[in-house]
């Protein structure tokens, strides 16, 4: 975290690694369906509460960029408001979904530890009790497009963590200290990365990473993001606004 901005982590039991095989299983049927189909379930922009499709050429995460990424999402905020989704998808990713909560827990606590911070702070304000504004979690299925070019700008992720699964095959590339974009790939496990309010909290200590994914074949994805509660006041490139206006500002950009 404090060098590189991103770990590598071992499925921590079987059952994650099977929820994901049933979640992935799910992502190739429904992305293989007729575009109609998919747009369906589309319900605003990327980013929005509801979730759900986002279909090619909409995103464009390199912030100022303006160049289009080859990629289609389909998108969960919560484990529980799920009658809107596409059902075959909705069952497995809410299983998915909450096996990610409770890593999340175990990273939050984590971080804790490392910190030298109260142990369940971070937990605190992500899974507030009983539950206030909306929490940053969100559940990412990517479908890539086989192209040459970048398919993903470079980008750092807006929030905490993000627990993704890259699968066996090469895309991810992330941004060495030296300005270097190396490979990564990580067949048994995750790629845990920084997000934008770390170096926030650790006064610098830790990074949120420059990532991208670089062309090659057909390729699915699946980050989970963490986050706060809207309402948690965060720093971010030495301005104090709240996690929410923060999460909102980067997402519309994404959507430009
Ligand atoms: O597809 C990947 O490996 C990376 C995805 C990513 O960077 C993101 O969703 O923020
Ligand atoms: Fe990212």
């Amino acid at each position: 975290m404090i060098k590189y901005g991103f770990v590598k982590l071992a499925y921590p039991k079987p059952e994650t690694h099977d929820s994901l095989s049933a979640l992935l299983r799910a992502a190739d049927v429904f992305f293989s369906k007729p575009q109609q189909f998919k747009d369906q379930y589309t319900f605003g922009d990327y980013g929005n509460d509801k979730g759900g499709y986002t279909s090619i050429g909409v995103e464009s995460v390199h912030p100022n960029s303006g160049k289009k990424d080859s990629v289609q999402n389909y998108v969960f905020r919560d484990d529980s408001v799920v009658d809107h989704h596409n059902p075959e998808l909705a069952k497995p990713a809410v299983a998915y979904f909450r096996e990610m909560a409770r890593l999340t827990r175990c990273l939050n606590s984590l971080s804790s530890l490392a910190l030298d911070l109260p142990l369940q702070k971070f937990n605190e304000v992500t899974f507030p009790s009983p539950p206030s504004d909306k929490n940053g979690l969100a559940l990412r299925i990517a479908k890539y497009e086989p192209v040459e070019d970048i398919r993903y700008g470079e980008h750092t992720d807006y929030q905490m963590f993000t627990i993704l699964y890259t699968g066996g095959e090469e895309g991810l590339q992330v941004q060495l200290p030296s300005g270097e974009f190396e490979d990564v790939t990580f067949e048994d496990g995750f790629v845990v990365n920084a997000g934008d309010f770390w170096a926030g909290i650790t006064n610098g200590r830790w990074r949120s990473v420059t990532h991208r994914v670089k062309g090659g074949g057909a390729r699915i994805a699946v980050p989970f993001f963490t986050g706060p509660r809207g309402s948690w006041r965060v720093t971010v490139g030495g301005e104090e606004l709240t996690a929410g206006e923060w999460l909102a500002r980067r997402l519309a950009k994404s959507n430009k």
